[in-house]
């Protein structure tokens, strides 16, 4: 288990993070969403150990981070933008991380070398941006490491290795409990593979749900009742929002959906229709007053 407890750190002027707390259970894969200077590039930083956060706590396995080599050799950050020795190529390149990381597969590197289709003794700092990128996964998966952090991974890279990623980090996951942590200013792109997505905002956390839960706990009701409806019969539920056009109630709700309808019923429907919303739907329902930041993030 990650945990990440009131965060805060300043460069300057900047308050990059604002009190960020988080949860983040092993073998999830974890979305970052947030629209560019939200400050998930920081986050990632702090929880890899790179920067040092002003104050709040955040541990791994209940350990911290910063300076504990022990847990860092257990990490594998890719930044947004891969550094790679000058002259090196990828078979050099595998060399330096073998030495670094005891966990490091060969036969996966290999293997995910075919699949990459990357030329092994070219110098990698001839390569396309989105050939640098490919290499930085690749080493990461091969380390094999616990916790695999992602910056944009999938920013310049097509959409054939988008998917292809996406499925090896899938694969990892379900093979190994490895925990993926993964960035993006792009929500639509983590939605169809991330179990759980926070959304940052001006370095706070606006939002942090597990997708299944958030789905089949949110629910849209499209009702005509014979009786007079009373709103606050549902009290004891969230109820994100409330509408009513000529005699239709709308209702976009949280809570046990079994409860929800034992009390519509209450009121003798003469339609009612459950529809489902978009996982797109649910975020902007829940952000109420930010609807036009999650807007920017879903473009
Ligand atoms: N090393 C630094 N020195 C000064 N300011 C910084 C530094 N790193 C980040 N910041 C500032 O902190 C804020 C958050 O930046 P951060 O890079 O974490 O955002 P981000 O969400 O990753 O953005 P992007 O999607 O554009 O990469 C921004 O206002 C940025 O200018």
């Amino acid at each position: 288990m990650i945990n990440v407890e009131n965060v805060y750190k300043r460069f300057d002027e900047v308050e990059a993070l604002k009190g960020v707390t988080l949860k983040i259970q092993r073998g999830s894969i974890f979305g970052i969403a947030g629209r560019n200077g939200a400050g998930k590039t920081t986050l990632l930083k702090i929880l890899t150990g790179v920067y040092k956060q002003d104050s709040g706590t955040v541990s791994i396995e209940s350990k911290s981070v910063f300076e504990n080599p022990q847990v860092k050799s257990k990490i594998f950050f890719v930044p947004d933008n891969p550094y790679f020795f000058g002259s090196f190529s990828i078979y050099d390149m595998a060399n330096f991380y073998k030495g670094i990381y005891n966990s490091w597969d060969s036969r996966h590197f290999e293997n995910l070398l075919k699949i990459f289709n990357l030329p092994l003794r070219k110098r990698i700092s001839k390569f396309s941006k989105g050939m640098q990128k490919q290499c930085a996964i690749l080493f990461a998966l091969s380390s094999r490491p616990e916790l695999l952090v992602l910056d944009e991974p999938f920013d310049g890279l097509d959409p054939v290795i988008r998917q292809s990623v996406k499925k090896l980090l899938i694969e990892d996951v379900a093979d190994r409990s490895t925990t993926v942590i993964i960035s993006s200013h792009n929500l639509r792109e983590l939605e169809d593979f991330c179990d759980t997505i926070a959304i940052l905002h001006e370095g706070k956390v606006l939002l942090c749900s597990n997708i299944e839960e958030l789905k089949l706990d949110t629910c849209k009701i499209q009702a005509v009742f014979k009786k007079n409806f009373l709103p606050e019969s549902l009290s004891r539920f969230k109820v994100i929002s409330y509408s009513k056009k000529s005699n239709i109630e709308v209702i976009i709700i949280k809570g046990n959906r079994e409860e929800i309808l034992d009390t519509l019923k209450e009121f003798e429907p003469m339609v009612l229709d459950i529809l489902p919303l978009s996982l797109e739907e649910i975020f902007i329902y829940e952000m109420g007053g930010l609807k036009d930041e999650l807007v920017q993030i879903l473009d």
